[in-house]
């Protein structure tokens, strides 16, 4: 699968996600892509792409009176070609930061915590088992790797890293702020909000120079959300989205190794069925209403 080819300036593109120039604005797109354990399937999930733009869109409008953020529109400026699954957003300068907060112990930070007791510096107390609530959320940053994995820093060299100890609380206290609003909105909907991952940038073209959130928010490619059902601390949980394709995955032999296998449409089609049950499980709208609204 390839970018999404519009007739504008590329400035960035990740795995599954692009961003053009737009002058004084970008666009941020998302494609349909879905990697499994960090490698792109060569196939991808028709509207996911849609499914993640209405996510992102819904929590930016539930978070603004927290702190401002980038979003715009997802119409106004959007070409027809990636209506829905494109936003306009502000031009930030973006920090070099990755702002993870976790509420639960899993993934990488059940890991460092197995080892060390600690994660990202962060003494947690004795005989955690995986996937467990933490007492209370804590703030786990990262280093942006250009290629592999994000390295895991504590807060101290954040702030060495942005060069203000000031800003670094900022983010930390902003971080779980977001993290707190949006899992006690997403627990009342029946689903557990693991984990999420923030970027934030800084509005130059404002004189007060304010701080504002970016990037995605809160969708199931930068969070870990698992059904409320089911849950059950001692191991892992399954992902609500990816499980699916994921257990497919496995169930080929596939050794995770580039290239990813094509996935068969009955797996596409079930992934996409989750990924729209995620969108209106969050929203608690039917997804036929962002395409409506995007179209
Ligand atoms: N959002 C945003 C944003 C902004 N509003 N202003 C300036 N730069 C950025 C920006 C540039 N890179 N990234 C990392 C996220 N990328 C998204 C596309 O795909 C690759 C990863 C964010």
């Amino acid at each position: 699968m390839t970018a999404a080819d519009l007739d504008l300036p590329l400035i960035a593109s990740g795995k599954v996600r692009e961003l053009y120039d737009l002058d004084d604005r970008l666009l941020l797109v998302a494609s349909d892509r879905i990697s499994t354990y960090d490698v792109v399937h060569p196939n991808g999930i028709p509207d996911k792409g849609k499914v993640l733009t209405g996510i992102s869109v819904f929590w930016f409008d539930k978070t603004a009176h927290i702190i401002p953020n980038h979003y715009i529109s997802a119409t106004d400026g959007v070409p027809d070609k990636v209506r829905g699954r494109a936003m306009v957003v502000k031009k930030l300068t973006m920090l070099p930061v990755e702002c993870v907060v976790r509420g639960y112990i899993t993934g990488s930070g059940w890991k460092d915590y197995q080892a060390t007791g600690r994660v990202s510096g962060i003494q947690l107390p004795p005989g955690l088992r995986e996937s467990e609530k933490l007492p209370a959320p804590i703030f786990t940053p990262s280093t942006k790797a250009d290629e592999g994995h994000d390295e895991p820093i504590d807060l101290e060299r954040a702030a060495e890293i942005l060069g203000d100890r000031e800003l670094a609380g900022r983010l930390r206290d902003v971080s779980i702020a977001l993290y707190s609003h949006a899992a006690g909105l997403a627990a009342e909907r029946g689903v557990i909000l693991a984990d999420t991952k923030f970027e934030f940038g800084i509005d130059e073209a404002d004189p007060a120079r304010p701080l504002v959130l970016g990037d995605e928010v809160l969708t199931p490619d930068s969070s870990r959300y698992w059904p409320v059902e089911g849950y059950e601390p001692g191991h892992g949980q399954p992902s609500f989205d990816k499980q699916y394709v994921r257990d497919w995955a496995s169930s080929t032999g596939w050794d995770k190794a580039p290239p990813a296998p094509e996935i068969p449409a009955d797996v596409v089609a079930g992934t996409r069925a989750r990924y729209v049950e995620a969108y209106e499980l969050i929203t608690g709208e039917p997804f036929d209403g962002w395409l409506s609204r995007t179209s």
